[in-house]
């Protein structure tokens, strides 16, 4: 059985990337696990199944690749919330901080209705600006977020306090 330190211990640390003072968590390495690859899958959907999502978000671009196997194995469909100028209808758009930079993201206006109950997912928690610009978007469709699900948390940045209160946050791995 793979478990969670077996997952930990596949991702690697790269430092002073993408720019000095980051220690850069790197999911390639995870990703080219076979069995990490399915434990990480199969333990995200165990955990995120007790929120009672009805549609999975993801977060481009490292969001979608968990969260596109996250909302099939959970047989829900899957809301994609890209950076800017990529979505085709009219959006909702929220610009945020990175640990190492701004950017914007989008979410298609009719992309969910008030009576969803998306889950936001995404491979890493950090400051948390970007977690926190994407349940922005879904708060502008009027639909209520069921909860988070990250790979990985960096505990010493404060991510979960910039998320909205009262929404369940939960990471497989923390750093
Ligand atoms: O909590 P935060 O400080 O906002 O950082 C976390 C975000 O940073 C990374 O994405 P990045 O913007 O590097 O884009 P990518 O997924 O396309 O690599 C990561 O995949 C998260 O989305
Ligand atoms: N330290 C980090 N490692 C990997 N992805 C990140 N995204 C934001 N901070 C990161």
């Amino acid at each position: 059985m793979t478990t969670t330190a077996d997952i930990q211990a596949l991702i690697r640390e790269i430092p002073d990337f993408p720019q000095p003072g980051i220690l850069f968590r790197d999911i390639t390495t995870l990703l080219k696990d076979a069995d990490g690859l399915k434990a990480s899958i199969d333990l995200m959907a165990e955990q995120a199944v007790q929120y009672q999502p009805d549609c999975i978000i993801g977060i481009e671009s490292r969001g979608f690749i968990f969260g596109m196997p996250l909302a099939y194995q959970l047989g829900l469909s899957f809301i994609p919330v890209r950076k800017p100028g990529k979505l085709p209808a009219a959006v909702h758009q929220v610009s945020y901080d990175l640990e190492y930079g701004q950017d914007s993201l989008e979410i298609h206006q009719d992309a969910l209705q008030p009576h969803h109950r998306p889950l936001i997912v995404d491979d890493l928690l950090a400051t948390g600006g970007t977690a926190a610009a994407a349940a922005q978007l879904v708060q502008k469709t009027g639909a209520t977020i069921a909860g988070f699900s990250f790979l990985i948390e960096l505990t010493d940045l404060p991510g979960r306090q910039k998320l909205p209160e009262g929404i369940p946050v939960n990471a497989l791995i923390s750093y």
